[in-house]
């Protein structure tokens, strides 16, 4: 489980999510990049925390890691950890477009600061999923202010899925940020429909994939990256 960006909390409540459905033969190791933004907000904090997932992806395959999840409803970084990973690699983003699809005809993405709807509706289509994606609407709480002990962000976030489902007409709800992972289970009991936490959703299809016997396929696109040499602190990577 890669959290991409820095904030030790979100790695652990990713980690205990991630445990939670986990099968008894799967071992979750939750990390996070040394460098990199506390929180991913813009293009701009998932730019700077792409080389530090390719950095994780990269001391798991050393490890001998069966397969990752990257943890940030933005995939950052996925198509390159492809790339290194012999494992499967799948992104909370791709994972929850995937079960939504599975369980509802249509379904609404609640995600974080309005400026990054934008990108998910790119995954949306990137993913294949134009048409599944009823809407995106955001909660304008910013990423490290959801566990707020004396914060509302469940609140926020409920009342938001419930008014997304009437106004998109859609049936499941996605919830667009790594954050949200806990309190996906209330929600869902509260609205009575389908809301899918990515982080959940993306640890089981690692593990049906990994089960399955389907790793990332090493011919074209995601083959390994060619050798070259990378200057400056990006020399320091090792690529396994
Ligand atoms: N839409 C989002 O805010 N996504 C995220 N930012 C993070 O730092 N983690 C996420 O899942």
């Amino acid at each position: 489980m890669i959290n991409p960006n820095t904030a030790r909390a979100m790695t652990e409540s990713i980690g205990r999510c991630a445990r939670a459905v986990a099968g008894p033969s799967t071992a979750i190791v939750a990390v996070s990049p040394s460098m990199g933004p506390e929180s991913i907000e813009s293009h701009y904090d998932e730019a700077l925390a792409v080389p530090g997932v390719l950095a994780e992806v990269a001391a798991g395959e050393r490890a001998g890691t069966d397969g990752y999840v990257i943890a940030c409803f933005g995939d950052p970084g996925l198509d390159a950890a492809r790339e290194l990973a012999a494992g499967p690699v799948v992104g909370i983003a791709q994972a929850a477009m995937h079960a939504a699809t599975l369980v509802g005809r249509g379904f609404s993405v609640v995600t974080t600061l309005s400026r990054t709807a934008g990108r998910a509706w790119d995954l949306a289509h990137r993913y294949g999923f134009a048409a599944a994606c009823r809407g995106v609407h955001a909660c304008d709480i910013p990423v490290l202010e959801l566990d707020r002990p004396d914060g509302d962000a469940r609140e926020v976030v409920t009342r938001l899925c419930a008014e997304a489902l009437d106004a998109d007409g859609s049936d499941a709800v996605v919830l667009g940020c790594a954050g949200m992972a806990p309190f996906c289970a209330e929600i869902s009991a509260r609205l009575g429909v389908p809301v899918v936490d990515g982080v959940t959703a993306a640890t089981k299809l690692v593990e049906s994939l990994i089960c399955l016997g389907l790793r990332t396929s090493a011919r074209g696109e995601y083959a390994p990256p060619p050798p070259k040499r990378y200057s400056g602190l990006l020399g320091d990577f090792t690529i396994p």
